[in-house]
């Protein structure tokens, strides 16, 4: 599969914390979620990617070429939508519009103005009047009128009603379509990454603790419940986490049907990407 972008071996370090060795490839015409807990490390490798802040080792590939090889070209290329908007708050969305066509080759304000519309955001207000929601709506709106081969959304869903993220969701899924467009989207709305996401790349404490197809994953995995009694009893190859309740234990299995097979009478559920990445997070380790 060609990859749209690939990582190698990515180090940042700041002082009390390290993207430890990061090996990623996020391939072409796919969505890829990125999560992880608040301080993971989610923000720091996204900005690593877009080359606004510096790493301290390892290679980023976009299209197969170096990204400091690929200079102005890359800024027509990918459409970012950070956490913070950066647009000067003093201009409107029409004054937005005019900066960004000149930053950008393939700029359409056709498209611009119909995402405007249809995120019914106010062309003559000031930016600082915009609320947190409109601030996201307008840098999506900026970031795909630009006809952007790659979208790169850090935090993009929070902060949008729900209405407003399933449109969004919708777009999202429209625009892979084609299949030279590609998203990584990081977000701790699990479902909502769920809903689109074909890959999940989930990381922990600076290190990326897996990369897997999401179909995958919900078919694979299983949650388990039993008391502790009963959990006592089973053979602990194959459970990868346990969470000790007051109520009974519960257990992450790395497939659901070898473990069904040995323990026909016990409950092991289907899980969702939540109930996977939960105990990822929290569980004791078993194996
Ligand atoms: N400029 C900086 N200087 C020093 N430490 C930083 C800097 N930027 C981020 N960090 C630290 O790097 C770690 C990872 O932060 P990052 O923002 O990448 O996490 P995140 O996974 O995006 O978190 P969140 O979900 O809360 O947005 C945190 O411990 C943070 O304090």
């Amino acid at each position: 599969m060609e990859a749209a972008i690939r990582i190698e071996g990515l180090v940042k370090n700041y002082e009390k914390f390290s993207l430890d060795h990061i090996n990623l490839e996020i391939p072409k015409g796919s969505i890829v979620g990125l999560v992880g807990a608040n301080g993971a490390g989610k923000t720091t490798l996204i900005k690593c990617i877009l080359g606004i802040i510096k790493r301290d080792a390892g290679e980023i590939y976009v299209d197969g070429e170096k990204l400091e090889e690929k200079n102005d070209n890359w800024k027509n290329q990918v459409g970012m939508v950070l956490a913070e908007a950066n647009f000067h708050e003093t201009m409107n969305a029409v004054q937005i519009g005019r900066i960004m066509e000149n930053i950008f080759s393939q700029w359409d304000a056709g498209l611009y103005e119909t995402y405007l519309n249809d995120f019914k955001l106010e062309h003559k207000k000031l930016i600082k009047d915009y609320s947190r929601g409109m601030k996201m709506k307008l840098q999506i709106a900026v970031a795909l009128s630009h006809r952007a081969k790659i979208l790169i959304f850090d935090e993009a869903t929070s902060g949008l009603d729900p209405l407003v993220r399933d449109d969004l969701l919708d777009i999202l899924l429209e625009y892979i379509q084609d299949e030279a467009h590609t998203v990584l989207l990081s977000s701790h709305i699990i479902s909502d990454l769920e809903k689109v996401s074909d890959y999940i790349a989930f990381i922990q404490n600076g290190r990326l603790l897996f990369v897997e197809n999401k179909d995958e994953i919900l078919y694979r995995y299983g949650v388990g419940k039993c008391s502790k009694e009963d959990y006592s009893t089973l053979d602990k190859e194959g459970i990868l986490r346990l969470k000790r309740g007051v109520l009974g234990y519960e257990f992450l299995v790395q497939d659901r049907q070898a473990f069904m097979r040995r323990y026909p009478d016990m409950v092991v559920d289907a899980p969702d990407i939540e109930d996977v990445l939960l105990l990822l997070e929290k569980g004791e380790v078993v194996s």
